[in-house]
């Protein structure tokens, strides 16, 4: 692949955005591609997809770079990829046997995977002999995964009609609702997005509003509803029919559901900000079902957000425990007896799944809970991203 000067200086600068300023990776790719709309199709994909990939095996590139330099560090990764570089002058610095030796030196696990220290000793501490094999497949590029949406279309239908289009994509067994495409491509251009006929969802996240087993009718309350990518799907499952309460303490993020919600043909769902204490204890026994899909490390999503690695810590994680236990705490006060809720992270941390379920069920706010069974879904297992899923009843029955 040829190397373009004005291509690599939009990565530098998105790589400046990430890593001196703290952006977003997604959102510093938007909008550097946005701020240059002269670029053609290729070069955008390849500054999002090199930009990515240099965020992910930061560290690495790093260590065997030749100095802190934008062109040492673009170069290294180059070669790191298989490429050979071109004889600029930029890349004088670089000696490709050097790079090779330094690297098949390198012993310890955690620079090999490109990650920091701390997270590999927590990353062995909590899942022990599986760590290795996830967090290698955590480093992996995320496939692109469409979640169809069935108040317009069909999966056979929308198939057909991206496949049409070039866009092809194949079915996974287990996932009902999943297109996964076969080669990545920015479908938000597609005029079928536009029309509300799909969503992108990653395949795993697409088991959580599936495992609330909802129902055409039911109230149902989606607590963290965030930008709504889950509320959108219990709507679709739900056939329109009933009421999905979508809040969240961050009101800015249900105006996006809402804007999605229109585009997807929706009705149902209501955006409600928490402001308190008070917005949960008015609800009380109020939903058929409760989704919790609550903040956690995102260490089950690095795939899609590599820059997670670099902004987590041991304090950030703890905060996150704490806010998860605060919501388990209190918010299923919101269920009817009988009513079902689902407890959701896109985490592979035992300490933000199974053991913050077994505390809750252990405490007195967990008393009338039961645990009907729990997906501990693993990257190297599914291929997909990292979800912990936990299907909980509330005992009795409603009045
Ligand atoms: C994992 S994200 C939700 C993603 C969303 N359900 C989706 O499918 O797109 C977690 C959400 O919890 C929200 N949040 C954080 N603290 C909260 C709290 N105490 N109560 C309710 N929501 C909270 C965050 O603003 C964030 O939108």
């Amino acid at each position: 692949m040829k190397l373009h000067n004005n291509t690599i200086r939009g990565v530098h600068t998105a790589l400046q955005a990430i890593f001196e300023e703290g952006q977003y990776a997604d959102k510093v790719i938007e909008r550097t591609l946005k701020s240059n709309p002269k670029w053609g199709a290729r070069d955008r994909s390849f500054i999002a997809e090199t930009t990515y990939e240099m965020v992910r095996w930061w560290r690495l590139i790093g260590h065997l770079s030749p100095t802190k330099d934008y062109w040492d560090l673009f170069g290294t990764y180059w070669l790191m990829q298989g490429n050979q570089l071109p004889e600029w002058e930029e890349f004088a610095r670089i000696n490709p046997d050097k790079l090779k030796g330094k690297y098949e030196s390198i012993e310890d696990p955690a620079m090999l995977e490109s990650i920091p220290e701390w997270l590999h000793k927590l990353g062995k501490s909590e899942l022990g002999d599986k760590w290795e094999a996830e967090i290698h497949s955590l480093n992996e590029e995320a496939e692109v995964v469409l979640r169809v949406n069935t108040l317009k279309t069909t999966r056979e239908r929308l198939k057909n009609q991206l496949a049409a289009d070039g866009i092809n994509t194949y079915i996974v067994k287990g996932y009902p609702d999943a297109l996964v495409l076969e080669q990545r491509e920015n479908v938000f251009r597609h005029p079928a997005f536009k029309e509300g006929l799909f969503e992108v969802q990653d395949a795993s996240s697409q088991l959580v509003a599936a495992a609330l087993a909802v129902e055409p009718g039911m109230r149902v309350i989606d607590a963290c509803a965030g930008a709504g990518g889950k509320a959108l799907h219990l709507a679709a499952l739900m056939e329109n029919k009933g009421k999905v309460l979508a809040m969240d303490v961050e009101e800015w993020k249900l105006q996006q559901t809402k804007l999605r919600a229109r585009r997807d043909g929706i009705s149902i769902i209501e955006p409600k900000a928490i402001e308190g204490t008070k917005t949960i204890k008015r609800l009380k026994e109020s939903a058929d079902r409760l989704l919790l899909d609550v903040p956690c490390s995102g260490l089950g999503v690095l795939r899609r957000n590599p820059d997670t690695k670099w902004k987590l810590s041991l304090e950030s994680i703890q905060k996150v425990r704490d806010t998860q236990q605060e919501i388990l705490q209190s918010y299923p006060s919101m269920l009817k007896p009988g009513g079902q809720m689902v407890y959701a992270t896109c985490s592979i941390l035992p300490s933000e799944n199974e053991l913050q379920v077994k505390k809750f069920l252990d405490s007195e706010a967990g008393k009338d809970f039961e645990l009907i069974e729990d997906q501990k879904v693993l990257a190297q297992e599914s291929g997909f991203d990292g979800f912990y899923i936990a299907r909980l009843l509330k005992k009795g029955t409603s009045a």
